[in-house]
Parts: structure tokens; sequence; C-alpha cells
């Protein structure tokens, strides 16, 4: 037993895994032997999903097949929609909302009764029905808070197409369909960043699916992880609103001893490939509508993070501005990231049952050993 302690357990080996390759110096990313930027070309967010949890691009009969299937699960149950109403009237924060319905969604889930948790089937049919929901939850919720009624889902439109209509009550342009679709592309797997071990974890004790996908909603929600892209665009709108220069604003955060969002990365030493794809996004957003200042105002930060920091963007970091640019609410960014995630979190769930091992590190005891007990009445 080795007495070396990595805290963060940064850098250690604790699973193998066919589902995403990072290489953290030259800024690549590949989901199952696919680059990243081919995937965001060429792929949508149901090819990435069939890839991830099959093992291999579908055929065009396969991917309609799964896609209708995952289409037409899109409905919610109206308790679920309840809780929902619920949550929103309480002033939820919408990734707790999102946590709770998910984890309510298994009550009404055919197969999450069943005797044996790591049954692949039964899991991939529980895999499509949590994907399927969890836009129709985020969609309900985004609008009851807002004070309208929830817009019941389309089984003709595509996943990303879908969500915009239940959230906007319009179908979106090609244009701004294919840029989510590449955005939930982009966020679909990670290797074991956080919430996915946190799903790994949970499923390692022969939990089932939806308590895995509750646990890692929870661990996303956080500022260190999903929760940077929120926090990116509420900084830029502070910037904004404070008339400052941006990198004098940021100067001065970092004096402050603040951590700029969106930038540093456990795994990436240099700028992170999807951040790339996101920035051409965001320029591309800003450009057809006329006003590239957020971009602008991104890329001066960028520079000086890099010049003066040596740190390069994260995912989070150009999503932020895509989604504003979009007309997407602020703090519904961490629950979309979501929405993208449950996708890599399902396949290492089914990576994890097949080959698994309870998950139970260990921490080096640093209290002390040989208390004397006295009983509460003779306690000073
Ligand atoms: C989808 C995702 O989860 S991507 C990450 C999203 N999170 C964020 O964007 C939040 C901001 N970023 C961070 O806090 C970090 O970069 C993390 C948590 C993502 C990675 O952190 P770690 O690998 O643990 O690196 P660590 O925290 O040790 O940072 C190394 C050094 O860089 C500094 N640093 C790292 N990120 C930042 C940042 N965003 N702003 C300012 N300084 C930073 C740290 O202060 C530290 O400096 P020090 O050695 O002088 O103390
Ligand atoms: O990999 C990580 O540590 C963080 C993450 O989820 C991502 O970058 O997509």
């Amino acid at each position: 037993m080795s007495d070396e302690l990595k805290k963060g357990l940064e850098g250690v080996l604790v699973a193998e895994s066919g589902l995403s390759y990072i290489d953290g110096d030259e800024g690549r990313l590949v989901y199952r032997g696919y680059t990243i930027e081919d995937l965001a070309r060429g792929a949508s967010y149901e090819e990435v999903l069939y890839l991830l949890w099959h093992g291999e691009l579908p055929t065009e009969t396969e991917l309609d097949e799964f896609a209708g299937d995952m289409a037409a699960e899109r409905a919610v149950d109206d308790d679920v929609i309840d809780t929902v109403r619920d949550l929103a009237a309480a002033d939820e924060v919408p990734m707790a909302a999102v946590r709770t319905a998910v984890s309510e969604l298994s009550a009404f889930d055919a197969d999450a009764d069943g005797e044996e948790p790591t049954d692949r089937e039964a899991n991939l049919a529980k895999g499509k029905r949590l994907t399927a929901k969890l836009p129709t939850v985020i969609a309900a919720f985004t609008r009851l808070r807002d004070g309208e009624e929830p817009v019941e889902p389309r089984e003709d439109l595509s996943h990303a197409g879908n969500f915009l209509y239940m959230l906007n009550g319009e179908v979106p342009d090609d244009v701004m369909e294919e840029v989510f679709d590449q955005a939930l592309v982009l966020h679909a797997d990670h290797g074991l960043n956080a919430s996915t071990f946190s799903a790994m974890v949970t499923s390692s004790t022969l939990a089932d699916l939806h308590s895995a996908v509750t646990s890692a909603i929870g661990t996303l929600s956080g500022s260190l992880h999903g929760g940077a892209n929120q926090n990116v665009m509420e900084m830029l709108k502070e910037v904004d609103e404070s008339g400052k220069d941006p990198v004098q604003w940021v100067e001065d955060a970092l004096d402050n001893g603040d951590r700029v969002a969106g930038f540093g990365h456990r795994v990436y030493n240099v700028k992170d490939p999807r951040a790339k794809i996101l920035s051409e996004q965001s320029e591309e957003l800003g450009e057809a509508a006329g006003d590239t200042k957020w971009y602008e105002m991104s890329v001066a930060i960028e520079e000086y993070m890099q010049e003066e920091k040596g740190l390069a963007p994260n995912v989070d970091f150009y999503s932020a501005t895509t989604y504003y640019q979009m007309g997407i609410p602020t703090d519904i960014y961490t629950p979309i990231f979501a929405m993208s995630r449950v996708g890599g979190w399902i396949a290492h769930v089914l990576e994890q049952y097949e080959d698994n091992r309870l998950i139970r590190p260990r921490a080096r005891y640093v209290g002390p050993k040989d208390q004397t007990f006295t009983l509460i009445d003779e306690r000073e």
C-alpha cells in the first residue's frame, strides 16, 4: 500500500476507458478515436451519444431508430412537472431543481425497479429516457419560473432543436439549432472529470443509474467545474457594467485573489480545443448580430490571462458568450452542460458496471489516536 498522497487525485490512474482521450499538452480531445473537431463539424449530438454508448458510429438506419426512440421519450410525467412547478415557485436554483427532478424521474421509469442495476439493456433504456427528459425538465423549469407554461416536446425535431423550441416556444432557425447541437457535442464527454468520477463512484457501489446521474448533477454544479460557465457570463456582464477596460478589471480581480472563471484546467496546459471551436461560434454570432462586443471582451481577457498568468481558456469560457448571444438565460448554462454531459456520465457508468470494482480510496489520518474518553457530565 503506497503512502504517497495525491491531493485531488491529480494524475492518478483509476480506470481503463475506451471513451475519451485527452492530450493536455497538445490540446487534443478524441471520443472513441474521432477528433472533437470532426465530430463537432460532422456529427449530431444523437450520433455522438450512439458512438459513446455503443462504441461505433451509427449507420443511417441505426441512427433513425436510436434518435426516434429517444424523441419518443421526451414527455415527462405530470407529477415531475408538478415538482418542477413547485421548485420554480420556491425560486430554487436551476441546478438544484434539475437534480431533484432527475432523481424523481426514477419513480416513473419502467426499468428503474429492476433487480439488477448493472443490466446493460435496461440501462440503455433508462439512459435514453434520462437523456430525452432532461431537456424537458430544464425548459419547463425555466419557463415556469419566468411565469410561462411549459411547452410540450415535439418528436419531429432534433434533440437540440426540440430543446430550443421548448425553451422559447418557437422552432429555432437552422443556424441556432446547429450552433446548439455543436455545443452539445463538445460537452458530451471528457475523461474522468469530477462529475463523471462522481457517477462512477456511485455506480461502483452497485447503486442504480438514476442515483449515479443525480450524484453527477450535484458535482457538476460547483464553480470549479460546470458552474463556471454561468460565472463567466456574470463576470463579463459585470465588466461591461463597470465601464472599466476588461484587462484592468481582470487585473484587479486577480490582485484581489479571485480566480477568473473559464480559465485553467486540471488536464489542459494549452487552450482547450473546445474553446477554439466555441470562440469561432461566439465570434460568428456576434458578427451576425452586428455586435462583437462580448467576443472582443473575451479575446482581450484571454490574451491577458495567457500572457500574464500562462492560463488558457477552458470549455466554459466561450460557451458563455455563445449561449448569451443565442438569448439563453445565464443561470441555465450549467443545466445545459448537464443536458449534454449526461451522455458521457451514462457511458462511463455502463463501462463501470462492465468491469466493476468498488471505488474506495484512503485518507492519511492526521488526527489523534489515543484520547481518553470521559462521560458527558464529566467533561469541562
Ligand atoms: C468544465 C470544467 O470543469 S473546466 C473548469 C471550469 N472551472 C473554472 O473555470 C474555474 C476557474 N479555474 C480553476 O479554478 C482551476 O483552473 C481548476 C479548478 C479548473 C483547475 O485547477 P487545478 O488543476 O486544481 O489547478 P490549481 O487550482 O492548483 O491552479 C494552479 C495555479 O493556477 C492558478 N489558477 C488556476 N486557475 C486559475 C484561474 N481561473 N484564475 C486565476 N488563477 C488560476 C491557481 O491559483 C494556482 O496558482 P498558484 O500555484 O500560484 O497557487
Ligand atoms: O475534465 C475536466 O476536469 C473538466 C470537464 O468536465 C471538462 O473540461 O469538460
